[in-house]
């Protein structure tokens, strides 16, 4: 190439890489209940400040992939994962993994809102008074994390109610500002939006496209618009393995398996 052309292009020649970083980077995962093997041998990077999606039939393994990534398994006797997950370049499946820290940094929302029984200030301040927030600092740290969760608008004026008598979609997004509050790296989403109604779940959508920008997120989905709409790589898994991943964009629109094109298209599932 002319060395002109070549300096003026606006690919740089002088190493800069396109890919984004990945935040998470998961090697050779097989997973096991008792005898019966519910993952085989995935391979993923989740890359930084992106949304990824997993998608599948049910019974394929998004939830199981999902909670091995903060090691919710642990929490159960005769489970237990094999390869490697790479978080800041340790590997979170060994044994000497300190839980507490890594839940700190690997937060996760589930399906079903589950605010704790407390006002809505002390969904928030609970945990951050754990990990040792000044008192000085907390209304601030509540504050932020309910504007991050863009629900400070609709509770500024009553954060002594219960959280538990927020509507379902504003007790998700409590869950998502208790999430967030602690600021973790990676934020998990199993089915965050399944129990609300459409307003509720565009309110949740807009909430991830934000939190993107500060953080690497999950979320697990058998909604194919959803996942169209609020991710940049969609990862497609079938009967324990992962057959696809890629731009979410390239995923539904020129899939390269057939399961993929099947599935997104409705053909099974
Ligand atoms: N606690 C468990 N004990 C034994 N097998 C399990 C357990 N939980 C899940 N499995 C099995 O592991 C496989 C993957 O399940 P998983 O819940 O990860 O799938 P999924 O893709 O999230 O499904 P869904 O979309 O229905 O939530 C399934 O075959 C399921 O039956």
């Amino acid at each position: 190439m002319d060395t002109e052309i070549r300096e003026r292009s606006p690919i740089s020649f002088q190493g800069i890489d396109p890919s984004p970083k990945a935040r998470i980077s998961i090697r050779n995962l097989e997973f096991f209940y008792g005898q019966t093997r519910a993952l085989k041998g995935i391979d993923l990077d989740l890359p930084e400040n992106q949304v990824t999606a997993f998608i599948g039939p049910s019974g394929c393994g998004k939830s199981t992939l999902l909670r091995i990534l903060n090691r919710m398994y642990d929490l159960y006797p005769n489970q237990r994962a094999t390869g490697e997950v790479l978080l800041d370049g340790q590997n979170i499946l060994e044994k000497g993994t300190d839980l507490n820290r890594l839940r700190t940094k690997v937060g996760m929302v589930f399906q079903k809102p589950t605010p704790f029984p407390m006002t809505i200030h002390e969904n928030i301040a609970f945990g951050l008074r754990l990990m040792g927030v000044a008192k000085s600092e907390m209304d601030g740290r509540v504050e932020a994390a309910l504007r991050g969760a863009a629900l400070w608008d609709e509770v500024k004026d009553k954060l002594t109610a219960s959280g538990q008598s927020l509507s379902g979609g504003q007790q998700q997004r409590l869950c998502i500002a208790r999430t967030i509050a602690v600021e973790p790296e990676v934020i998990l989403l199993d089915e965050p939006a399944s129990a609300l109604d459409p307003i509720s779940t565009g309110k949740i959508e807009e909430t991830i496209h934000q939190l993107k920008e500060q953080f690497t997120i999950a979320i697990v989905t058998h909604n194919m618009q959803q996942a169209s709409r609020v991710s940049d790589r969609t990862a497609f898994m079938y009967l324990g393995e992962l057959i696809e991943e890629g731009e979410t964009a390239q995923i539904f629109t020129r899939p390269r398996n057939e399961q993929t094109s099947d599935y997104i298209t409705g053909r099974f599932g």
